[in-house]
């Protein structure tokens, strides 16, 4: 056994990134296989115990403070350092080890592991915050949600499993605006989502298809751009043109966007005509997946009336196979489903929306193992 692991270790190590992703399934594939059914009643029944005490570990900064001590930690030392109770820490610190988020070094006595150094980074604790306390409740409420209306589709963004969980009648982006914690968590959960993946103009002709524009014309216009992660990559990627690059959002969300030069902040409802007239591109990044086809036809819309003879619009969503769909999508699937009734859509489901917003889709360029495509659409 040990032989086996030390090879798949080498084997992970030296492969790219799709290739470590079929290791990682295929050993899942293998675990599952071995269950009894009495391991599949432990895995799954107690599965949300995870995220739950990893919230309580990210509270406590239990693994910030195991990744930085150059030795391992007693729960007393860690009871001292958070002022929690030693034997409820004990106990927490045991449970996390148990599912390795830590690890165990004797008795009473952790340090931290590759998990534990994971999550005392910052972005991918907000995500984690965003997930516990945002998207858990509207998932837990899903079931009693879905017997309610008869197991139909979920098609109103102001009649889903999130309003019946946070009690509210808006939907979840304008409630979202009421609640700053949650906003700061998710524009640091946006940015930890995209990091060291390859960026959309790796693969799109991005210098090409740059050329030759107008001097008074946008170059890219990133609308629902968040704090603009994306323009700001864009700009770095190309300094040489002057042109704007101008990042579009909510108001209260472009209060923390990121400083840089060269790249404009305009806020803006996308459900309102775009201002900005005749840019060389409209650029989505999952936009479209937090809206179903009728508002995410409203924004085409509103979209199509501002184009010029040259712009394009760039939808960057994932475009998801017909079968054999990976868990990395279909989770995200069903959080769309769950607080936004919306979709992560296949091909044909673009072809079908495009076509009805009377665009028609010149490009699909995938740019990662986990379906992120540009799709380049330009009016029919
Ligand atoms: C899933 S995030 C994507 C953010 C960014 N494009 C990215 O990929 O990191 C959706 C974005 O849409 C913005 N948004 C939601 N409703 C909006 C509206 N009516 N007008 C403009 N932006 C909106 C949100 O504030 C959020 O930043």
């Amino acid at each position: 056994m040990d032989s086996i692991i030390t090879q798949i270790k080498s084997l992970a190590q030296d492969a790219d990134e799709a290739s470590r992703r079929k290791i990682l399934d295929g050993l899942r594939d293998l675990a599952l296989s071995l269950e009894t059914p009495q391991d599949t009643m432990q895995r799954i029944s107690y599965l949300h115990l995870q995220p739950a005490l990893v919230r309580v570990g990210l509270d406590l900064n239990i693994f910030k403070i195991l990744a930085e001590s150059d030795h391992p930690l007693t729960s007393d030392d860690l009871a001292v350092q958070t002022n929690a109770a030693p034997n409820l820490l004990s106990r927490v610190l045991r449970y996390l080890a148990s599912v390795g988020t830590i690890k165990e070094t004797g008795d009473n006595e952790f340090t931290d592991n590759n998990i534990t150094r994971s999550l005392s980074d910052e972005g991918i604790a907000s995500a984690i915050y965003h997930n516990v306390n945002i998207i858990a409740p509207p998932i837990f409420a899903l079931p009693n949600f879905l017997a309610e209306n008869k197991y139909q589709d979920i098609t109103s963004s102001v009649n889903t499993p999130l309003q019946k969980a946070f009690n509210t009648d808006q939907p979840a982006f304008v409630w979202a605006q009421t609640q700053p914690e949650l906003i700061l968590h998710f524009n640091k959960f946006m940015e930890a989502e995209q990091r060291g993946m390859r960026r959309w103009f790796d693969v799109f002709p991005i210098e090409e298809k740059s050329r030759n524009l107008n001097p008074d014309q946008a170059l890219f216009v990133d609308v629902g751009g968040n704090i603009g992660h994306q323009s700001v990559a864009l700009k770095a990627r190309l300094p040489e043109i002057q042109n704007d690059i101008i990042v579009e959002d909510l108001e209260i969300v472009l209060a923390s966007a990121i400083p840089c030069e060269g790249v404009k902040t305009i806020a803006f409802d996308f459900f309102q005509p775009q201002v900005v007239k005749g840019a060389r591109f409209y650029y989505f990044r999952s936009i479209m997946h937090d809206w179903d086809d009728e508002k995410a036809l409203i924004i085409l819309k509103n979209t199509i009336s501002a184009l010029g003879p040259d712009s394009s619009i760039l939808i960057d969503d994932m475009v998801l196979p017909n079968s054999g769909v990976h868990w990395h999508a279909t989770q995200v699937d069903m959080t769309m489903m769950s607080s936004l009734a919306s979709l992560e859509r296949t091909t044909e489901q673009w072809h079908t929306l495009m076509e009805k917003a009377g665009l028609k889709i010149v490009g699909i360029h995938t740019y990662s193992a986990r379906y992120n495509s540009i799709l380049e659409c330009v009016p029919v």
